[in-house]
């Protein structure tokens, strides 16, 4: 955990993710990246330079076989403060809608009712658990399937709800994550949803491993490159 502390400071410093006083709540699916995110967070809150408050909200979108009783009992020892929302969100997008690209309209009702509690609950900060290889996998998505070069931000402000969104992790590779979570014991969540394993998303993924496995230092080239703002070259047409 203490590389991962380590890193969440340097991004928070980087990006001015926490200032005093700030109220965050972690977006916690129950999977490995926000549990590890909020403990990162729950550890760093002792020694952060600015104070602020931490709790944790899932937005339980009403699968059958998800089971949260581990990761309210790991909270509860931890000292963080729980909030579960209970969502129709599967059954709308499968049930009812029985869409065929399921995850966009997932995440984006997922993202809304963690929005509003967020909000209901005076809190200012959001962090979620993305990190280094989600935003290598979001650039090729993007170019790959929006024709754009775009990731998500560090840090978005929402000015529709005056709440900002943080991303902590960042700087972490997903293995960093993995072996984590399996060294704290961290009681991980496997994903109810139907889906998972079969997106856009783990192409992408697929295609970030297999690039790592050629190319030296490829998760770390890709970091500088998405923070290089100088050294741009590409196709613009005159104006
Ligand atoms: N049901 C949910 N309730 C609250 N927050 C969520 C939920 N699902 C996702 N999030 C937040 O959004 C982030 C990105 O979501 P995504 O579905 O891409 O999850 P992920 O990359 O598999 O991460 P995790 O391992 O935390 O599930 C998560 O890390 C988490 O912070």
């Amino acid at each position: 955990m203490k590389k991962i502390i380590g890193k969440v400071r340097k991004a928070c410093d980087d990006y001015n993710m926490i200032q005093d006083n700030d109220k965050i709540a972690v977006g916690f699916s129950g999977g490995k990246d926000s549990i590890a995110l909020i403990y990162a967070l729950k550890l760093f809150q002792r020694f952060s330079p600015n104070k602020f408050e931490l709790e944790a909200i899932t937005v339980d979108p009403g699968f059958d076989n998800m089971n949260l009783d581990a990761a309210k009992e790991f909270l509860k020892e931890i000292d963080v403060p729980y909030t579960i929302i209970k969502t129709e969100i599967s059954k709308i997008v499968f049930d009812e809608r029985k869409e065929s690209n399921p995850c966009s309209l997932c995440s984006k009702m997922r993202r809304g009712a963690l929005n509003e509690e967020a909000k209901k609950r005076g809190i200012n900060k959001l962090a979620l658990g993305h990190h280094l290889d989600d935003g290598i996998s979001t650039l090729f998505l993007s170019m790959f399937y929006e024709g754009r070069i775009n990731t998500f931000k560090p840090v978005t402000y929402l000015d529709r709800i005056d709440i900002t969104t943080i991303r902590p992790l960042i700087y972490i590779t997903e293995d960093i994550i993995i072996e984590s979570v399996k060294n704290n014991n961290l009681p991980v969540l496997k994903s109810p949803c139907p889906v998972d394993g079969k997106t856009k998303r783990e192409f992408a993924n697929d295609i970030v491993d297999d690039i790592a496995t050629k190319v030296p230092h490829f998760r770390k080239r890709m970091l500088k490159a998405m923070q290089n703002k100088e050294q741009i070259q590409l196709w613009f047409k005159p104006e």
